[in-house]
């Protein structure tokens, strides 16, 4: 069978969330009842068609299938969910299949018996999907209806869709197995062969209905053998061989986060997708390393489609390099008999619509930036570039040059004191005194109870107080006005712990719309946008900040809050910061110098904080770095190299750090088997880590890795407005007794308080406070 020709220019994915986030009011309206789910639907299927014009006017083909058709209400994985049937278990009594939009909002969110689907995030990015949950008997059945629906309305529409799923490879890899399956080694893998029967038949229905593309996306291919994700050999073409020879419509796979195949080989997993009979591959060229003509193969006729503008970060593409190496690729593809097209090395799923809505950003940074919009542009000029010569885009040429020159004689950019005072650092920046040494003199200056009881640091964050935010922001309250608001509301709060009987107390960031944007907007050498909101899971967004210069601290900005916070208590107040890996994690970074680099900068910032806030007399500060496995690289090779830098920032961060001076940290989002050892490398005085979903095991774990300073396995789960009871809490604390020395052991949630309301905040504390102080007493009375 002949091959399709994938277009010459396209996308893997737009974000989905609209240009004003409509996709987001429209479900959080439907879920407080106010909108119907035909409203819903019509709302979304609007933002939709919105998009899919925008990217005709761009310049994308409405016909030939370069449009992609990646819409998802809440989330790919959980619409690939919907489109195979494979119901879990647990929900089997209220939900089957085929599932209806409902459904899937059901098992996104929960119902009052059920936990929703584990969330857990996308591969190396900020993007969190829903977790399949596989058993050896789940149900799986082919429900094409809602796909087919998208595709016909938008072909009415006049625009012709490439309906996508992620394929079936990644989707078991991204599935746990269902709870008691995995008791007899059954892994979601072993449905390989039904759940391929499955797809078969989905894209047999849908070529049926008139499909011309479907992408499938395959980036669990990126990972290796012994990687969380890793794909069995032989796999990929064995699934891919299977697939192309029904009747299905032309196929495109994407490999992006990474490289397919054997990094040692680059090419090779490509060549054996194209082998195995699919249409179009593509390879993520900013990620993953540029496949190399020995390992390519035979092609037969398969287009390779490059994906080589960042779909993850904002940095306008450098288009004169971009071209250089599209040609050499060109010439080693088309030598193997393939076909070379341009796209984006992910979906645009992970940046912000448009740069033309920002009215705010520091002067000339909008002309070094690209978001999905402008990237859009860049495929589209890159494969003229590629098709017609440097003649027929020479105009972008140029604008690109001047702006990359403009970038880098800004004199933000490089700022000759900071790369100074990086230079000067030693070995001995990153040490602290001595274990004992701190230990002791911590012991005698805090003078804490056994167990001491504590809070991750945000307190609610109430209308009233994200009201207050916003009419600074807007100008309507005055920073004297605004200041008085944020100190009564640390009063509250620290009236609030005092009363609940809390052993270290916190000001509760009240002053902070995100922990990561206000550490952006108070330090230089960061922007924060506008309307940058970038999808983190179902309706919800963050608005990265970007990071583009080198990074200084024109003035201490925590100190203020947290020392009025400690002028109103007796009790120890803990200064609350955002670590250096986090901060990055979350923002969008510099392209032109190493994150490590950045890393330090911002490490030494913080340095200067601390410094700043001991002398205050603030003698606990923790430093946040929830985001310390998210970076962690897909490749194993990759990962010691990035725990040394990431820590090395860390122990910068907090080394000037005096003996007495108690040092904390924070962890949640994952799991944290694999990073271990670079916990204990942090050197925190006394880490907090989530804990109360997994039942206590993260001690465990720490137990056997030999840790030994202070830890806070959270003791109750804050993503969910229950109360646990005393009893429950009492029982976390004695299951985390097991592995944890008394002296070692904190009593904390398992994160902060700002999403939760006070009414269950306040039940949910109290009884922690009660639990710790019975199972304070025990532990005293049997000494
Ligand atoms: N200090 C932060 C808070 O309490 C830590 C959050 S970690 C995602 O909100
Ligand atoms: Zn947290």
């Amino acid at each position: 069978m002949s091959k399709q020709h994938f277009p010459q220019a396209s996308i893997l994915g737009y974000p989905r969330i609209g240009r004003r986030r409509e996709l987001k009011k429209a479900l959080e309206a439907h879920w407080a009842g106010t909108l119907t789910e035909q409203q819903l639907h019509e709302r979304a299927f609007a933002v939709q068609q919105q998009n899919l014009e925008r990217l005709v006017q761009l310049g994308l083909d409405p016909a030939n299938g370069s449009l992609p058709g990646d819409h998802a209400y809440y989330d790919q994985v959980l619409d690939t969910l919907v489109a195979l049937g494979a119901v879990p278990s647990r929900f089997a009594e209220v939900l089957s299949a085929p599932l209806s939009t409902a459904d899937a909002f059901t098992l996104a969110r929960g119902d009052a018996q059920r936990a929703p689907l584990e969330m857990t995030k996308w591969f190396d990015t900020n993007y969190h999907y829903l977790v399949p949950e596989l058993g050896e008997r789940t149900t799986l059945r082919a429900n094409p209806a809602g796909l087919l629906e998208n595709f016909t309305a938008h072909a009415r529409a006049g625009h012709t869709i490439r309906p996508t799923l992620v394929g079936p490879i990644s989707f078991l890899l991204l599935a746990k197995a269902e709870e008691g399956a995995a008791r007899s080694g059954f892994t979601p893998l072993h449905r390989i062969d039904e759940l391929v029967e499955v797809y078969a038949q989905l894209l047999a229905e849908l070529a049926a209905a008139g499909v011309g593309w479907v992408q499938l996306d395959e980036p669990a291919l990126v990972t290796e053998a012994g990687a969380r994700h890793a794909v069995p050999g032989g796999l990929a073409e064995r699934v891919y061989r299977q697939l192309s020879s029904g009747p299905r419509p032309a196929l495109l796979v994407t490999t992006g986060y990474g490289t397919a195949g054997q990094l040692t080989r680059p090419g090779e997993g490509l060549g054996v997708l194209a082998r195995a009979g699919v249409d179009a591959v593509q390879v993520d060229l900013v990620r993953g390393v540029a496949p190399q003509p020995e390992f390519l193969g035979q092609l037969q006729g398969t287009t390779v489609v490059a994906g080589i503008v960042d779909a993850r970060n904002v940095w306008r593409n450098h288009l004169g390099a971009s071209l250089i190496a599209l040609r050499a690729l060109r010439q080693a593809v088309t030598a193997a008999g393939g076909r070379l097209a341009v796209g984006t090395a992910t979906s645009l799923l992970h940046v912000p619509h448009d740069v033309a809505l920002e009215g705010n950003l520091p002067e000339g940074l909008a002309d070094w930036l690209a978001f999905a919009d402008q990237k859009v542009s860049e495929v589209l000029t890159l494969a003229t570039g590629l098709e017609h010569g440097e003649d027929a885009i020479a105009r972008e040429l140029v604008a690109t040059e001047r702006a990359l020159a403009a970038r880098a004689a800004y004199p933000g950019t490089t700022v000759p004191a900071v790369r100074e005072r990086l230079a000067g650092l030693g070995e001995q920046d990153l040490q602290r005194p001595d274990e004992q040494q701190r230990a002791a003199a911590q012991r005698a200056g805090l003078q804490l109870p056994l167990l001491p009881t504590t809070t991750i640091g945000s307190f609610p964050q109430t209308a009233e107080v994200r009201a207050a935010r916003a009419a600074h922001a807007a100008g309507t309250l005055d920073d004297q006005g605004y200041r008085r608001f944020v100190e009564q509301e640390i009063a509250r709060v620290i009236a609030l712990q005092e009363e609940l009987g809390l052993d270290v107390l916190v000001h509760g960031e009240a002053e902070r719309n995100d922990m990561v944007q206000y550490f952006a907007e108070n330090l230089d050498g960061f922007a924060v946008t506008e309307h940058g909101w970038v999808q983190s899971y179902g309706s919800r967004a963050t608005r990265p900040s970007i990071l583009f210069g080198d990074v200084t601290r024109p003035a201490a900005f925590t100190v203020p809050w947290i020392s009025h916070a400690a002028s109103l208590t007796g009790k120890p107040v803990k200064g609350m910061l955002t670590g250096p890996v986090t901060i990055l994690a979350w923002s969008f970074v510099r392209d032109d110098v190493p994150l490590q680099t950045s890393a330090r900068q911002v490490a030494l910032a913080l340095r200067d904080e601390i410094q700043d806030l001991q002398q205050a007399g603030i003698r606990i500060i923790q430093v946040d770095e929830p985001a310390l496995r998210e970076l962690l690289p897909l490749r194993a090779a990759a990962q010691p190299e990035y725990l040394r830098w990431s820590v090395d920032a860390f122990r910068l961060a907090t080394g000037g750090a005096a003996a007495g001076t108690q040092i904390h940290t924070h962890l949640c989002y994952s799991e944290f088997g694999e990073v271990i050892g670079a916990i204990d490398a942090l050197g925190a005085d006394v880490t907090s880590i989530e804990a109360a979903r997994s039942a206590m095991e993260v001690t465990a774990d720490l137990k056997s890795f030999g840790y030994r300073r202070g830890i806070g396995p959270g003791v109750y789960d804050i993503h969910s407005p229950r109360v646990p009871s005393q009893q429950e809490i009492a029982e976390l604390i004695g299951t985390a007794l097991d592995s944890v020395d008394r002296q070692a052991l904190w009593v904390n949630p398992d994160c902060g308080l700002k999403t939760r309301g006070y009414a269950e905040t306040t039940a949910s504390l109290a009884n922690l406070v009660a639990a710790a102080r019975q199972v304070r007493a025990d532990q005293l009375a049997a000494i």
